[in-house]
C-alpha cells in the first residue's frame, strides 16, 4: 500500500517504522500546508496532523478520491460537515479519537460498565487523563469519546474540564513529561472506589491501528469507525 502521511510529527514517524515493517511504502510526507502536495501517488492517507489543519487535509483527501484515516484530535466542531462532504464526493473516510486495539477494548468495557452503574446512584463517576507535555487540545479526544459514552448510558447530561457541576461528568487533564497517553474512568462512593483504566506503553498501539485501518479502508467508499474495523 502506498501511503500518505499528513503531518509527519511524533505519530507520523511511528506510522512510517511500523508501516515499513508490514511492506507499506510511505509516497508523500506533508507537514505544513496541503495546498501543493501531489496526492495522486497514494493508495491511502493518514492524518495526524494538528486541530487547526485536519479539517482541510481530510477533505483534500476526499476531493482526490484518496481514502483517508485521522487520528487527529481537537477539531471535531467540524466532523458533521466532514462526513457531509465525504458522502456527496463518495469518497472513504475514518475518524478514530484512539486507534490503539486496547482503548478500543476500553471503550466496550467503559460503555458497558456505564449501563451497569446507572442504577446505583451512590457512585459518582469522573475521568481522568494523562499526556506529555506538548499535546495541544484538551481533555484528550479519547476522554471525550469516553464521556460520550458515559452520558449515552446515564442520566449525565455533559462533561466539563476541571470543574464539577450537577449532573456532568468531572474530566480532568494533567500533563507530564513523556506519557504516552493514560484515561481512568473512577466510580467513587463513601465508603470506595471502582476504577478502570487503560495505559499507553508508547504510541505503537496508537500507529499499528491507524495502519490496520487504512489497510481496511483501501478499496472501501463511506464513512466508518474503529468499531467496524474491528467488528466490535
Ligand atoms: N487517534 C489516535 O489514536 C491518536 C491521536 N493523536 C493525535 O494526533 C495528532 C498528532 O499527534 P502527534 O504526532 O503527537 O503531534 P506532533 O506535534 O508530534 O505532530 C504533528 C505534526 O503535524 C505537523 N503539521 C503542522 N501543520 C500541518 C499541516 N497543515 N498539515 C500537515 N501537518 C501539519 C506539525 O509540524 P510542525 O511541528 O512543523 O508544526 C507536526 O510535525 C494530535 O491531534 C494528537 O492528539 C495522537 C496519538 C494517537
Ligand atoms: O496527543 C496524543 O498524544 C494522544 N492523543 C489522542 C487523544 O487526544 O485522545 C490519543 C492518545 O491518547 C494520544
Amino acid at each position: 500500500m502506498k501511503i500518505a502521511l499528513l503531518g509527519y510529527g511524533k505519530m507520523g514517524k511511528t506510522i512510517e517504522r511500523l508501516a515499513v515493517e508490514r511492506g507499506h511504502e510511505i509516497v508523500l510526507k506533508v507537514d505544513n500546508d496541503i495546498d501543493n502536495a501531489d496526492l495522486s501517488r497514494a493508495d491511502v492517507a493518514i492524518d495526524f496532523s494538528v486541530p487547526d489543519a485536519a479539517f482541510k487535509n481530510i477533505t483534500a483527501c476526499f476531493e482526490k478520491q484518496v481514502p483517508v484515516v485521522s487520528g487527529t484530535t481537537g477539531w471535531l466542531k467540524r466532523y458533521d460537515e466532514a462526513v457531509e462532504i465525504c458522502k456527496k464526493q463518495e469518497a472513504a473516510f475514518i475518524y478514530a479519537s484512539n486507534y490503539s486495539l486496547g482503548v478500543n477494548l476500553f471503550f466496550e468495557l467503559n460503555r458497558n460498565l456505564a449501563k451497569l452503574m446507572q442504577r446505583f446512584s451512590e457512585y459518582n463517576v469522573a475521568i481522568e487523563e494523562i499526556h506529555h507535555t506538548q499535546k495541544l487540545d484538551a481533555p484528550s479526544g479519547t476522554a471525550i469519546t469516553l464521556a460520550e459514552q458515559i452520558i449515552e448510558n446515564s442520566d449525565k447530561t455533559g462533561w466539563q474540564l476541571d470543574s464539577i457541576r450537577e449532573n456532568e461528568i468531572p474530566v480532568t487533564a494533567k500533563r507530564i513529561e513523556n506519557v504516552p497517553g493514560t484515561h481512568t474512568i473512577s466510580y467513587n462512593s463513601e465508603v470506595d472506589t471502582i476504577k478502570i483504566e487503560h495505559v499507553a506503553h508508547s504510541r505503537d498501539g496508537f500507529a499499528l491501528g491507524a495502519i490496520i485501518a487504512a489497510e481496511w479502508l483501501q478499496h472501501k467508499k463511506g464513512v466508518f469507525s474503529m468499531k467496524d474495523v474491528l467488528g466490535l
